[in-house]
């Protein structure tokens, strides 16, 4: 599991630690991390050209230790001072006494081998000032090594209020930050290096899955299982107007770890035709039998309007989707008030704006600035909702109503398809069905659904139904990285 922490747990954590180590501790294990990483992305570094970019904190301090390390091995380093008087100063002189030297050519960012952004770090504040901007329209023959977080991008949230200087690796101190995960930011920060400082931390509120993490949490059929004890699903999607949202759900259903998939609903004969193992009604979800969650709402059309409260009504973990998000940004949150099982919300951010006008009151909110601001937006959203809150996007936020957060990098602009979405429903239905909490089963369908969006498009445009049957190979991958099981 990679996780962040946000800038106060870190600023806390450092303070505790700083206390008890002589003065200057952090910044050196910080620095000395930092240069290992520069050295081993330089073929040589004996000779190699390197550019600090110092700013006026410790992020520029750090900066300037670790290229002091490097200069005594022999790189030939500069270091522009965006803010001169305020430099680190015994950073600076540190890179001084090393052989470095202090530049105003922009020119040599161009020229470097190495280019260490050392701008801003957990102290940052806005996008670039004006100084630093030129950087990041410069072009760059070497590498950008972002010190702890790209400057510009907001460290707790990944917003990116103005301009920032995209890296190509970020190493960053302690911990994981929030904004090195999140779309937009996510994508200025490049490969992420961690290194460990000693930092005592408490649980983190932002986690990302790796494959081995997503694979502790599937659900695998042991000797004693059968198809009710593997968990079923109901699907109560799709209309005679879009039978397909149906099929798509239930396609994503069948590859979701469920022993059995019901199907109610007028598309019943579409469903069965295209998957004879569907146990399908053409009635509604009370004459479906019995099921372990439901999944509604993908292409429900009006129907809706009866269907999502008498789902709402049964006792068991709810997914709601698409047209039962319409439906439930006009009912507002007072619609799940009875219930005692958790309950999945699943918008992108055009229904994530209407769900909050429905709980706020006012117009929805501009979907632009709620995509920029997914990790708050989805806590707000699962806060007023008392329900998990799937948020699809760049980087898909899975958050629940006490801030805990996943973050799913794993997608790919190719699953921006029709039927996507219920695709991941009908799996993200599935996996509560077999036994996982809401927050699992979220952020577990995200991770396969975005590593099955990327077989199926591998380069080229993917349809929806060619996502639902690459989810065994995700599988499989995620399977073979979770040692032994
Ligand atoms: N505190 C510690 O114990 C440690 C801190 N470390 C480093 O220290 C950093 C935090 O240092 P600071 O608290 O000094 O903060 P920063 O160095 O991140 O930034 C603070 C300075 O930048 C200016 N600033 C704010 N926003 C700006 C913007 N958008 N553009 C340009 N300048 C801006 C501020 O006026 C302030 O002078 C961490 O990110 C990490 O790199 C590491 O050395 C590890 C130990
Ligand atoms: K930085």
């Amino acid at each position: 599991m990679r996780r962040a922490h946000t800038v106060e747990q870190v600023r806390s954590a450092e303070a505790d630690l700083m206390a008890r180590l002589p003065e200057g501790t952090l910044m050196q294990r910080a620095a000395a991390g930092l240069a290992a990483t520069c050295a081993r992305l330089l073929p040589r570094v004996y000779g190699s050209r390197v550019l600090v970019l110092a700013g006026s904190g410790d992020n520029g301090g750090d900066a300037l230790y670790a290229a002091a390390r490097l200069a005594r091995r022999g790189a030939r380093v500069s270091a522009v001072l965006l803010s001169p008087e305020k430099a680190h100063a015994a950073g600076l002189a540190a890179l001084l006494a090393a052989g470095g030297r202090v530049t105003a050519d922009q020119g040599e960012f161009e020229r470097a081998d190495l280019v260490l952004d050392g701008i801003v770090g957990i102290g940052g504040r806005g996008g670039l000032r004006p100084e630093a901007q030129p950087f990041a329209a410069l072009p760059r023959r070497g590498r950008v090594v972002a010190v702890d977080v790209p400057s510009g991008v907001d460290p707790d949230t990944g917003e990116v209020p103005g301009v920032a200087l995209r890296a190509d690796v970020t190493v960053c101190f302690g911990t994981y930050k929030p904004g090195l995960l999140i779309d937009p930011g996510a994508s200025y920060a490049g490969v992420l290096q961690l290194v460990g400082i000693g930092l005592e931390l408490p649980p983190a509120p932002v986690a990302v899955l790796q494959h081995a993490d997503a694979a502790a949490l599937l659900p695998l059929p042991g000797a004693e299982s059968d198809k009710y004890r593997r968990g079923v699903v109901g699907v109560a999607a799709g209309s005679a107007r879009y039978p397909g949202a149906a099929v798509l759900a239930v396609a994503g259903a069948l590859r979701g770890g469920a022993g059995a998939v019901r199907y109610a609903g007028t598309a019943a004969a579409e469903v069965v035709r295209r998957f004879p193992e569907a146990l399908v009604t053409a009635g509604g979800p009370a004459e479906a039998g019995r099921v372990q969650a439901w999944v509604v709402g993908p292409g429900s059309g009006e129907g809706v309007r009866e269907l999502l409260p008498e789902v709402l009504a049964a006792d068991v973990p709810v997914l709601v989707d698409a047209d039962g998000l319409a439906e439930l940004a006009r009912l507002g949150p007072d619609a799940l008030a009875g219930r005692s099982a958790p309950t999945l919300l699943t918008p992108h951010t055009g229904e994530e704006a209407r769900l909050l006008a429905g709980a706020e009151g006012g117009a929805p909110p501009a979907a632009d600035g709620l995509a920029a601001a997914r990790r708050a937006t989805a806590r707000r959203l699962a806060a007023a909702y008392r329900a998990t809150v799937l948020l699809k996007g760049s980087t898909t936020v899975v958050a629940e109503p006490d801030g805990t957060v996943r973050v799913n990098p794993t997608g790919t602009s190719w699953l921006a398809t029709a039927g996507s979405g219920d695709v991941l429903s009908g799996l993200a239905g599935s996996l509560m069905a077999a036994g996982l909490g809401p927050l699992d089963a979220g952020a577990v369908a995200a991770h396969l659904h975005g590593l099955a969006g990327r077989t199926a498009a591998a380069g080229a445009p993917a349809a929806a139904l060619d996502v639902a049957e690459a989810l065994p190979e995700a599988w499989r991958t995620v399977r073979s990285a979770g040692a032994g099981r």
